[in-house]
């Protein structure tokens, strides 16, 4: 029945593989893998049938370390390290030469299934470290690892009996309640590893979507959506640590223009370059987003004014220098907003943003403009309404 329904798990990783994105890679080697591991199971069985036990050995022992084989392949394919297939070589080729030497020119059934067991152990082992060190932190990847840990220790154990005692008990093809038992638990692990296997990947798929729909496929910065949530958690922390942030609303000038002149094609080239460049003059804690058509916003948490006009300034002078790798020359036009309550939502900084970016619109472009500050009824405005006009050069010598 296990082996049944290991079966079918492995049709349901087929599957996945041909239906998940071709990011999640790695699927159709564990399908592989689980029907070379059960059918390595059955073939033991077969000697039962009278099948030569020589056949047996060497057909039943191939497919168990392939089986093994290519679930590091799988695995190392999965988490984006690079297959071991030399690996997966070497362990098949000294199988078998191993079955062979101690079957035919020195039989010893002890060494044999030693040696046999000890590298299928390592192998284990090297598999259950891949996946601890490279796995998310997510029970699925626990119960894997764990399992792998599991089916190390239970492999080595077994070519420890057959060290020690040299004993029919841990020859699974003669029949008796050990090897029964044996091969049931062996059949057992497998199906949990199906299990395993399609739970992490599920895992995987699900992280996948949910960055997928926080996300701009064009430039593959934070659309409004995980704008909106790294917003919720910054705003989190300005509350937590009474600090101030910044927002600034950028947005390329007579973009049109560039669709008009040098087409659809380009003018997507030249936002996916404007987001490189924006991002290039920011930290690693600071996030970008496009909010559709030509427009960008970007957060700057822990900042105020003037480190953000600098900022701003950089972004301006990096898009000026722009117009390389076959793209036409184009500016940008930015509006920024400081938050220092955190009591203010975020449409209305957004909005206040805006205003800025208007207003460095039709004082001619390529320039910054500085958003008058949040007026809330309890607090009487400092500055006036509408924030002096700034060109880029004032911006950053009224900030030193
Ligand atoms: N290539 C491309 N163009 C887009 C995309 N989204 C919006 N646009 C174009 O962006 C242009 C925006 O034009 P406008 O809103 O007039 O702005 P603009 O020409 O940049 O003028 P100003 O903002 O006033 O400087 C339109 O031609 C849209 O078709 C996109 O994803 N790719």
């Amino acid at each position: 029945m296990s082996v049944l329904m290991a079966i079918a798990m492995s049709i349901v990783l087929f599957s996945s593989y041909f239906s998940y994105p071709p990011e999640i890679r790695g699927l159709n080697y564990w399908a592989f893998s689980l029907l070379m591991l059960v059918g390595g199971a059955g073939l033991f069985a077969s000697s039962r049938l009278g099948v030569p036990d020589l056949v047996v050995l060497l057909t039943a022992n191939s497919a168990f370390v392939c089986g093994v084989g290519l679930t590091l392949i799988g695995t190392q394919k999965f988490y984006g390290l690079k297959p071991s297939w030399w690996l997966f070589s070497l362990l098949w080729l000294l199988c078998l030469a191993g079955i062979t030497y101690w079957h035919v020119w020195e039989p010893s059934f002890s060494a044999r299934v030693a040696v046999f067991s000890y590298l299928v152990s390592v192998y284990y082992f090297y598999l259950t470290i891949i996946v601890w060190r490279h796995g998310e932190p997510h029970f699925s990847t626990r119960f894997l690892y764990v399992l792998l840990g599991i089916q190390s220790v239970v492999v080595f154990t077994r070519g420890t009996l057959a060290m020690l005692f040299g004993s029919e008990l841990v020859n699974i093809m003669a029949s008796g309640p050990f090897q029964s038992l044996y091969l049931a638990l062996a059949q057992f692990m497998i199906l949990l590893l199906a299990v395993s296997f399609n739970t992490v990947s599920t895992r995987r798929l699900q992280g996948l979507l949910e960055r997928r729909s926080t996300l701009d496929p064009l430039t593959q910065v934070l659309n409004r959506r995980g704008f909106a949530d790294v917003y919720a958690k910054e705003l989190g922390l300005m509350r937590r640590q009474f600090t101030v942030m910044t927002v600034l609303s950028i947005d390329l000038d007579y973009f049109k223009k560039i669709n008009d002149t040098h087409g659809h094609i380009i003018g997507d080239r030249v936002l996916v370059e404007v987001a490189a460049l924006i991002g290039k003059a920011l930290r690693v804690s600071d996030h970008i987003a496009r909010f559709g058509g030509e427009e960008f916003v970007v957060l700057l948490p822990e900042t105020g004014l003037d480190r953000a006009l600098q900022i701003a300034e950089r972004i301006l002078k990096a898009v000026r220098a722009s117009g390389a790798h076959g793209l036409p020359p184009y500016t940008v036009s930015i509006g920024v907003a400081c938050q220092s309550s955190p009591d203010e939502k975020l449409d209305g900084l957004l909005l206040r943003a805006d205003q800025a970016l208007y207003r460095a619109k039709s004082g001619g472009r390529d320039r910054i403009e500085i958003a008058a500050p949040l007026v809330t009824s309890a607090v009487a405005p400092v500055m006036p309404l509408v924030a002096p006009v700034m060109t880029p050069a004032s911006a950053v010598a009224s900030n030193g």
